[in-house]
């Protein structure tokens, strides 16, 4: 099983394998016994902390006062940045340790910071198909709200806490992309607040070149403060068929055609196993389903969903099963991927699941929160985590230099479309393109592994096939390179008619690794 390889901390033929071992009992059991601060303190808290938000939402929601206060939450964003000193460049208030990345900005300690408290759904309309969002919206909150009536977003990115406006300033993807392209692509406007203090909305027709340029812009044009986004009809369940392949050839053909068929899968995902083995799944919305082969993958009790999906290579045997909706979109909730094995290695026992199963996982944010200084140097030396973007053309060479590279499995598979608009993202030949998300996280296989040698290595394969990276991870990029991978023309023209030079970092100062803490 993929699990019993996977450690973050160093092995004796590993290059950091001269480490000091960490100051201090607390860092100690931090580092060597980290899931005994999660049993007893981060999942309790964690549970409470979902409890206060869901209350509130609620509460909000049905009292229907969200609307109304946008307004006033709005001017007050307006009046912090009109009473803005002019010194140091500004940015959200959303302190470090709460974001769904790997690490904090430095940024945050010395720019200003400016409170965007928006938290709630404004307004779901049925009859033209769309919900307006306030930016710290979570996922979690947002498929709750729209799938009890009926509704969803046609892309809903893994993970519960990721917010609306971090997905629309940086990238969101999910096993629908493929039609429907990224996070960015089904948002039909946005509101915000300019550097000057006005409000401004944007959309294909409206200020179009904003519009454009707001997508990977980090929060460096304006702060966000609504999103207009497609909603589409949901179904009770998600019928997939899992499709296990025993060589590379075999997987990246079937991924490739099940992304392209023409009469369309609405989520296609891969799971890699090693280089020579994994599963294609294809699912499709519906309704009704075949007696016996309901499986309800989010209830406490079940195993990991990569583990479950393991076992149909294991068998070598096509299946078929119908997931219920939203236990679909959160299939590696749970597990938050794979990582969960390194912070509770027994996670996926029968009795742990069956107990305590039901308070995980543990907030990203808490874990950040309390990870210490030890346990962060640890995850640098011993850890990789990126999602590279290349086309769908590129897919099994960057396999390969992937597996050459970091040797880490599972690999994440998600195929997405990039459609031609202007902005950051041009796709390869300047049409419409598919691509492929290969998501790699955990520790690397390799002896050689650098942090920075090995990332610039498989950077520099990613600019090669023009493909792009995600910036949630570190990234290792130099600003011209940086600058090849993504089109700043639009960018820097309205960065400098909107005089935004003062007011907000440039792009590469927040996303690039000698930016984070
Ligand atoms: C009004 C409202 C406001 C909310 N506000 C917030 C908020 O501000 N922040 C926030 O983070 N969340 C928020 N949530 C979401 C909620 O806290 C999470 O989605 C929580 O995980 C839901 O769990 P559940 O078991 O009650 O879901 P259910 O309705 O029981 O979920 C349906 C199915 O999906 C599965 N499932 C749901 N969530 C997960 C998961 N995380 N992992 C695995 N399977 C899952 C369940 O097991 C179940 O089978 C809000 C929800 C509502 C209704
Ligand atoms: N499935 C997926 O697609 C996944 C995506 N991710 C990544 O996670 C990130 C989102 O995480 P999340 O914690 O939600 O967001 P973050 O708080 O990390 O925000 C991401 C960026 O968006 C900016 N931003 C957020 N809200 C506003 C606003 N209202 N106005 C202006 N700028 C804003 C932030 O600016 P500032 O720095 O000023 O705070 C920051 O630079 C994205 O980068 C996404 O790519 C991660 C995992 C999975
Ligand atoms: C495009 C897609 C699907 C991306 C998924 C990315 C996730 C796997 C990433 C996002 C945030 C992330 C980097 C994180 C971690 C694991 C991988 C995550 C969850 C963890 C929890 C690993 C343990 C670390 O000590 C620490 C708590 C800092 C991080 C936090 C962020």
């Amino acid at each position: 099983m993929a699990s019993s390889k996977i450690s973050i901390y160093p092995s004796s033929s590993s290059s950091t394998s001269n480490s000091k071992p960490p100051p201090g009992w607390l860092e100690y059991i931090l580092v060597n016994y980290r899931w005994v601060i999660v049993i007893f303190f981060l999942l309790p808290a964690s549970f409470l902390y979902d409890i206060y938000y869901y209350t509130r939402s609620w509460v909000v929601f049905r009292i229907s006062s969200a609307p109304h206060n946008h307004d006033k939450k709005v001017a007050n964003v307006q009046r912090q940045v009109r009473t803005w000193d002019g010194v140091a460049p500004m940015c959200t208030a959303r302190p470090g340790w709460q974001t769904i990345s790997f690490r904090e900005g430095a940024y945050k300690k010395t720019c200003h910071k400016v409170a965007i408290n928006l938290v709630d759904v404004l307004r779901i309309d049925t009859k033209t198909q769309t919900v307006w969002c306030e930016p710290l919206v979570t996922m979690g909150q947002l498929t709750h709200t729209l799938v009890e009536l009926g509704w969803t977003i046609p892309v809903v990115p893994e993970m519960d806490d990721l917010t609306v406006g971090g997905l629309v300033m940086g990238t969101g993807i999910e096993t629908s992309s493929h039609k429907h392209g990224l996070f960015q692509h089904i948002c039909l406007s946005y509101e915000l607040v300019l550097a000057d203090g006005s409000l401004v909305t944007c959309s294909k027709d409206e200020n179009p070149d904003l519009f454009y340029s707001v997508p990977w812009s980090y929060g460096t044009l304006g702060f966000l403060t609504a999103v207009e986004m497609k909603i589409v009809a949901a179904q009770r369940f998600v019928k997939v068929e899992y499709k296990p392949c025993n060589s590379l050839e075999n997987l990246v053909s079937t991924f490739r055609a099940e992304t392209w068929k023409a009469e369309g899968n609405q989520f296609v995902e891969g799971l890699l196993y090693s280089l020579q083995s994994g599963v294609v799944m294809t699912a499709n919305m519906c309704n009704t389903a075949e007696i016996g082969k309901i499986n309800e993958i989010g209830r406490w009790y079940k195993p990991w969903f990569f583990t479950h999906v393991e076992n149909y290579l294991a068998r070598g045997e096509c299946g078929v099963e119908y997931i219920p909706l939203r236990d679909y979109y959160h299939r590696h909730t749970r597990s938050i991927f794979w990582e969960i094995q390194d912070i509770i290695p027994f996670g996926n026992n029968v009795a742990f699941r069956y107990l305590l199963g039901w308070l995980v996982p543990p907030k990203v944010s808490l874990l950040k929160l309390t990870q210490g200084q030890a346990m962060k140097e640890l995850y640098e030396k011993n850890h990789f985590i990126q999602d590279m973007l290349v086309p769908l053309d590129s897919m099994k060479e960057a396999l390969e230099v992937f597996h050459k590279e970091v040797k880490i499995y599972p690999i994440w598979l998600c195929p997405f479309k990039v459609e031609a608009n202007p902005g950051m993202l041009r796709p390869v030949g300047g049409r419409e393109a598919l691509y492929v998300d290969i998501g790699t996280y955990g520790t690397p296989g390799v002896n050689n592994y650098h942090p920075e040698e090995t990332t610039r290595r498989i950077e520099a394969f990613v600019r090669k096939v023009k493909g792009f990276q995600m910036m949630y991870a570190d990234s290792y990029m130099t600003l011209e390179e940086y600058r090849e991978m993504f089109d700043h023309v639009l960018y820097d023209k309205l960065r400098k008619g909107m005089v935004c030079e003062k007011a907000f970092p440039q792009v590469y100062d927040k996303v690039n690794r000698k930016f984070r803490i």
